[in-house]
């Protein structure tokens, strides 16, 4: 019988590990995002799976009227950031304090892929927003005193997939697939610009973004997420 790799089992002090998945629709985030919880959760990870907009029943409500109902990009923007504060509050922060991994399918470089370079929102205020939302520890804006000023704080993902594919492959693999909401109704040329929204996220945050070559097989894909978290040292090869 072959033993197990030991299991990479976080210090009681630890603060947890925080990824988040992105791309344009049809990339192929959520083929991989549950294999890598369960391959997390065999090595000995506490792992917990969620998503933008939603995973809280408040955000998932948001999240319905989000992909549903049409509306102007500040409305869009602000009720992104509002499921992404109860999200932060209610899940994300309390999940990285006992020292678990986060799985997140989208955060705020979607908000500023799909608002800010979709839709053409001011990038000026979505980081303004920003910095707001994600004050982290989220107590640190519960006082007027504290809402004058912006945080020192601002919770940021330790390490961002982004699966890059161009949006004509996108399209083709979605064709058919399921009927579009509101974002995936959108032309070819918007996610072009989501696209180049996200090449910049990318260009600003080296440190944190790796990026996934989502246009090869499946196999290829996973191969590429499975070595960028064992380079981080959360996964060992099996
Ligand atoms: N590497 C791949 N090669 C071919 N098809 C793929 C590949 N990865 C995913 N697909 C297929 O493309 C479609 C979209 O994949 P998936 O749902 O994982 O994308 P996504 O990025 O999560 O999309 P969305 O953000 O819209 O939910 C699915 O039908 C999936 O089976
Ligand atoms: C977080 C976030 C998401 N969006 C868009 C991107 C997608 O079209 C949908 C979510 O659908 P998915 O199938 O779960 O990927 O919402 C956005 O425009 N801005 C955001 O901040």
């Amino acid at each position: 019988m072959t033993t197990p790799p030991a299991p990479h089992q976080p210090p009681a002090s630890a603060t947890g590990c925080f990824i988040t998945f992105e791309g344009i629709d049809g990339a192929g985030k959520s083929s991989h995002i549950e294999p890598l919880a369960q391959a997390l959760r065999a090595q000995g990870w506490a792992v917990r799976l969620t998503r933008e907009p939603g995973g809280t029943p408040l955000a998932e409500q948001l999240r319905t009227l989000l992909l549903q109902q049409p509306m102007d990009a500040l409305t869009e923007a602000l009720l992104m950031f509002a499921a992404r504060r109860d999200h932060l509050q209610m899940v994300i922060e309390p999940a990285l304090a006992q020292g678990q991994v986060v799985l997140c399918d989208r955060y705020t470089d979607a908000t500023f892929a799909y608002q800010g370079h979709g839709r053409g929102f001011d990038l000026q205020v979505l980081q303004t927003l920003e910095q707001w939302v994600q004050a982290s520890p989220p107590s640190s804006l519960d006082t007027p005193a504290n809402l004058a000023s912006p945080a020192s704080t601002v919770r940021q993902p330790d390490l961002t997939l982004w699966f890059d594919l161009p949006a004509a492959t996108a399209a083709a693999r979605l064709a058919g697939v399921r009927a579009p909401d509101k974002f995936e109704a959108e032309p070819q040329a918007f996610f072009e610009r989501v696209a180049a929204g996200y090449a910049a996220r990318c260009a600003q945050w080296p440190q944190r973004f790796e990026r996934i070559d989502a246009s090869l097989p499946l196999e290829q894909v996973w191969q590429q997420v499975c070595t960028v978290v064992q380079r981080r040292g959360l996964l060992s090869p099996t």
